[in-house]
């Protein structure tokens, strides 16, 4: 089957082909394509009757599997070949990485990622590889996964280190990006003290670390940290609602008291600080099972399940695509801003729309890959989870004002090419 390369339009109907800007003496532009070979993994199956060599599989019907989306680029990641008969997978090396920018030494940053390993920290990484960088994650694989930056590992640039950061670590670095800690909610609850104590001592030893190398430090917090608004949208003066005992209270109270720590250094210690309040994001390398709506919805819908709705639908979410949060990440770390930024897309959804939509683009991707449904999936109703936020919508007047930044992708080209992301997977057979 044959694809035309698909194009991507931005909220005012321009095609996107890269993201990132130059702005603050910091240029973040890349190519998308490229980007998109990294996280668009060829897929191959093969059985037990069929050839073993792995060069047969370079056939141009395998690649033109994902030509849709990868233009004029290889993929450059190792092959995962996928054999049914034994329920095993296989990985080739890669023989080629891909190209970084060649940036003077004085340009040349150190980076630290601590959760690089994770959803945002992998394409945050990405981002600063193919943009030159030196680049040093930190990750305890509790819920990020070596997969989603093995394409770098034994590049000159980057170094992988299995570290927990609740203990502390010592490097020379420039900038660190502080992202470690379990953000889905399931995941999150999983192991409430061990959620806050990331929160806690994760950022005690970063915000430590920045301060004896002076470099600078930004921290993820969230939207949660607004609790159950009671106002709407959420502007980043409001100081929130929320429930300090509750079965949330582990992620949002540990965030909160993480940025109280993160000014605490700022005035005591003069460390140079950025805190990105970040809203509800989805795209590429979200574990498909890590209990976050979007991640349910596509996979629920690709696999002919019911849909799960919380309640009654009614509470609403508004969705940004991970590319967009990268752009407002990296602006943020190099703009002179140090108040608390949200990073987040005001397109706002009931959970019970958001279904239908998510539904409605599993079946025209399906459709235009002529993939038979044998039924269509259902939206079913469970519960409502103790404390969970009605509204949420950001806010991102700041954003505008001091970074020039504001989301360019739509809902729909971001949840499409999700599905097109979770589809390989499923050909791969890890889903
Ligand atoms: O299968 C599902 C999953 C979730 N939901 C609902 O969808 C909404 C969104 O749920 P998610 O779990 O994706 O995310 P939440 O908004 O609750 O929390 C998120 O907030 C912002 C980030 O910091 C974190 O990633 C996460 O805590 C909730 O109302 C939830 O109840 C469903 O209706 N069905």
């Amino acid at each position: 089957m044959s694809h035309s390369p698909i194009t991507t339009l931005d909220k005012n109907g321009d095609e996107i082909t890269t993201v990132g800007f130059d702005r603050f003496g910091f240029d973040s532009r890349v190519p998308l394509d490229v980007l998109r070979s990294l996280y668009l993994r060829p897929h191959y199956v093969i059985h037990a009757n069929e050839i073993n060599d792995v060069k047969e599989l370079d056939s141009e019907a395998a690649e033109l599997q994902h030509a849709k989306f990868l233009q004029h680029h290889a993929a450059y990641q190792s092959k995962s070949i996928y054999h049914p008969d034994t329920q095993s997978i296989s990985y080739t090396t890669l023989s080629r990485f891909p190209p970084v920018k060649l940036l003077p030494p004085g340009i040349r940053k150190r980076i630290l990622v601590t959760g690089g390993a994770g959803f945002v920290g992998s394409h945050l990484v990405d981002r600063l590889m193919l943009l030159g960088h030196e680049v040093t994650v930190l990750d305890n694989f509790f819920t990020g996964s070596k997969t989603t930056v093995s394409h770098w590992v034994g590049h000159p640039n980057f170094e992988l280190v299995r570290h927990d950061v609740v203990e502390p670590f010592m490097i020379e670095c420039d900038q660190i990006y502080h992202l470690a800690c379990p953000a889905s909610p399931p995941h999150y609850q999983f192991n409430a003290v061990k959620t806050i104590k990331t929160s806690f001592m994760g950022t005690l030893n970063m915000l430590g670390l920045a301060k004896r190398t002076k470099a600078r430090f930004l921290i993820s917090s969230t939207s949660e940290v607004y609790g159950d608004p009671e106002v709407h949208p959420q502007t980043e003066e409001y100081w929130g609602h929320v429930n300090p005992i509750g079965p949330r209270a582990c992620y949002d109270e540990g965030k909160r008291v993480a940025e109280t720590l993160t000014y605490g250094f700022q005035r005591q210690d003069g460390v140079d600080v950025r805190v990105a309040r970040i809203f509800n994001t989805y795209g590429p390398r979200m574990n498909p099972y890590d209990g976050r709506v979007v991640s349910n919805f596509i996979v629920q819908a690709l696999k002919g399940e019911d849909m799960t709705v919380y309640g009654d639908g009614r509470q609403t979410r508004s969705f940004q695509y991970v590319h967009d949060l990268i752009d407002g990440l990296i602006a943020l770390m190099n703009s002179n801003e140090t108040r608390p930024v949200n990073i987040g897309n005001s397109d706002e959804f009931t959970i019970g729309e958001f279904a239908e939509l998510v539904r409605e683009i599993v079946e025209k991707v399906q459709d235009q890959d002529g993939d038979v449904r044998t039924r269509r999936v259902q939206i079913v109703y469970q519960p409502m989870p103790t404390d969970d936020p009605q509204k949420r919508r950001p806010d991102t007047t700041r954003a505008k004002e001091s970074l020039g930044w504001q989301p360019r992708w739509t809902v729909r080209m971001g949840l499409e090419e999700m599905v097109r992301y979770y589809k390989a997977k499923m050909a791969e057979g890890s889903l």
